[in-house]
């Protein structure tokens, strides 16, 4: 919970004003007490005679982005451990959706197939069912968002109900990126680690995905971590930067 004090726009020495003026007669201040810890209550919800109001905080967000084989899901399985967020994966969510056999599960695989994007009402809505499932609301969003529907579809449905907190950029050269796809590839039961795949995926990537991290750069939103080094040498960054976030 957050706490809000409202600003008084009435001339009087209560917090708020409304509890003097609508509520009952308050008894002095202790002597020596500063201020208005109990027995005066700290919170009174939903009433108009209550001096703080009390909010749920939205949700905190980190969108999560690089290049296939970057190293997004790696990561972000460390971020968890260290810093108690929930990760969701926009492909992992797809992916379970296209084997649920559902109305939009073959769409689903043409999109993966292709390297294509899948439009954004099916994506934003999986997304947010998960995170009204779950009671941890710190979330890295990796995957996401993907192009200019995906960002359009986001703000839409969900830039009131979160705060965004940044992009967690994951920069890696295209051939470190591929040959990691395609070593995933040999034992990692995805259909699209193949070179014919992966050249559609980075063909979207470049003109796609690129340009939405641009548009969150030029706000001053993005954290990028060279993730062309080992795993651990990515880690040790990620940790740094989160620490000097504040998380
Ligand atoms: N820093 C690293 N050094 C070496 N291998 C790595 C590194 N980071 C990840 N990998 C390996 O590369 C492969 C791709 O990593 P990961 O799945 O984390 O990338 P991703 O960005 O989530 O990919 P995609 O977008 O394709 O899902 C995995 O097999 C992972 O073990
Ligand atoms: N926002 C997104 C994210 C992913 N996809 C589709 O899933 C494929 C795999 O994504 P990974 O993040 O697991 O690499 C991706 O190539 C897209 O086809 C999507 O449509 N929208």
């Amino acid at each position: 919970m957050m706490l809000f004090r409202l600003s008084c726009r009435r001339t009087c020495d209560c917090v708020c004003g409304l509890g003097r003026v609508f509520g009952p007669a308050r008894p002095a201040r202790p002597p020596g007490q500063r201020s208005l810890e109990p027995p005066w209550p700290a919170v009174v919800v939903g009433r108009a005679s209550s001096s703080v109001v009390a909010m749920a905080a939205k949700p905190t967000v980190i969108f999560v982005l690089g290049a296939p084989g970057s190293g997004k899901g790696t990561q972000s399985a460390n971020i968890v451990k260290e810093f108690g967020f929930v990760h969701l994966s926009a492909g992992d969510l797809l992916r379970a959706e296209r084997s649920t056999g559902s109305e939009v599960s073959a769409l689903i695989e043409q999109h993966i197939k292709d390297g294509e994007i899948v439009p954004v009402e099916i994506t934003v809505s999986l997304l947010e069912k998960a995170m009204n499932a779950s009671s941890v609301k710190k979330f890295l969003i990796d995957g996401f968002p993907r192009n200019e529907d995906n960002l359009v579809g986001w703000k839409k449905v969900m830039d009131d109900k979160t705060d965004v907190k940044f992009v967690l950029f994951f920069e890696c050269s295209k051939g470190v990126c591929v040959s990691r796809c395609l070593e995933r590839g040999k034992t990692g039961g995805r259909a699209d680690d193949n070179v014919a795949s992966l050249e559609k995926r980075f063909v979207t990537y470049v003109d796609h995905t690129k340009p939405i991290i641009d548009q969150y750069a030029a706000k001053g939103m993005v954290r990028t971590i060279n993730a062309d080094t080992s795993v651990d040498e990515v880690f040790e960054a990620v940790k740094k930067l989160f620490k000097n976030e504040g998380f």
